[in-house]
């Protein structure tokens, strides 16, 4: 089942991190997928890299053995969106670039196209102003790797129609999800957690309390999480992070949440986590 009968295919907009995942879960699927970016050197890269996390996928057990693999189609036109049954947005974490970017998408596809947002925390009913019909957006937050974590996070805004919520449902069934609804918030449930987690971390570690391999040892013995705080925040992206950070600050008034120094400076030093080889751990040679 899709989200709509019309066609099998979703635009994906982003082919950053998360899109790049979220295009290799859909396509492990057997979904179709039109990935819109505006970077022609980023679209090359995220198709070797989706290549990638699709072996990995199978490797793993992520996709059904039966399962044909969906078409990949990469692209800089949005336009291209045109006949998507569902589009994800999965941009740059910037409400303004969100905001204008989703009014564009909502112009070009037709009414009943359910729209998804996978920001980590600006609030739905905040994206819902930019769009023409903001009944039809709902958020969804995958997690990275999107092929690999089974549960999603999703967000219904005041606006969000049951129809949308249904067709997200539907949507996620398809693609093997499980799904826990929330209402809107700044930075919903997981993002409201994690976040100030690993910020705490970094400050932890800049303080000189503990190194950033201690802090993640602890808090995986300790505390039975997966990799530990900061190796998270090395996946997630510290660019993306500290911009989730910042928003979620301006957005509740804690400035608690804001981003700190460290953080920072690994952001304009470019030490970005994996995806730039170097974050608060080294991943030069190995492979991603
Ligand atoms: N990184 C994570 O682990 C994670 C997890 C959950 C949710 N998110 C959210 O997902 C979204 C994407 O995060 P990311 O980490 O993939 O970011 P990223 O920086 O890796 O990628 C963002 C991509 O968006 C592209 N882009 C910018 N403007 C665009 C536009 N107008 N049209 C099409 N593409 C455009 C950029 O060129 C870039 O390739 C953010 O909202 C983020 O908060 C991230």
């Amino acid at each position: 089942m899709t989200a709509n009968p019309r066609s099998d295919t979703i635009a994906v907009f982003g082919a950053g991190v998360m899109g790049r995942s979220i295009t290799a879960l859909a396509l492990g699927r057997g979904v179709d997928v039109v990935l819109v970016d505006v970077s022609d050197d980023v679209l090359r890269a995220a198709e070797a890299d989706i290549a990638q996390q699709l072996r990995h996928g199978r490797f793993m057990g992520a996709f059904p053995d039966s399962q044909a693999t969906g078409t990949l189609t990469t692209t800089l036109s949005g336009e291209a969106a045109a006949d998507a049954t569902a589009v994800v947005e999965a941009i740059t974490e910037d409400s303004s670039l969100k905001a204008r970017t989703l009014a564009e998408v909502s112009g070009v596809v037709a009414p009943g196209t359910t729209l998804i947002t996978n920001t980590s925390g600006i609030p739905i009913d905040e994206l819902a102003k930019s769009v023409r019909r903001p009944a039809e957006l709902a958020g969804v937050h995958f997690m990275n790797p999107a092929y690999l974590i089974e549960m999603v996070e999703v967000i219904r805004g005041p606006q969000t129609a049951e129809d949308t919520v249904a067709a997200v449902f539907s949507l996620l069934g398809r693609l093997g999800k499980k799904a826990v609804v929330v209402h809107d918030a700044p930075g919903f449930v997981t993002s409201r957690l994690l976040h100030p987690m690993i910020n705490e971390a970094a400050r932890i570690v800049a303080e000189g309390t503990a190194s950033v391999e201690s802090v993640d040892r602890l808090m995986q013995g300790c505390l039975g999480h997966p990799t530990g705080p900061l190796r998270t925040a090395d996946l997630i992206g510290l660019d993306n992070l500290a911009d989730a950070l910042r928003l979620l600050a301006e957005r509740t008034g804690n400035t608690a949440f804001a981003p700190c120094d460290l953080l920072r400076e690994k952001v304009r030093r470019g030490d970005l986590g994996r995806k730039t080889g170097r974050g608060f751990y080294d991943y030069e040679g190995v492979l991603s």
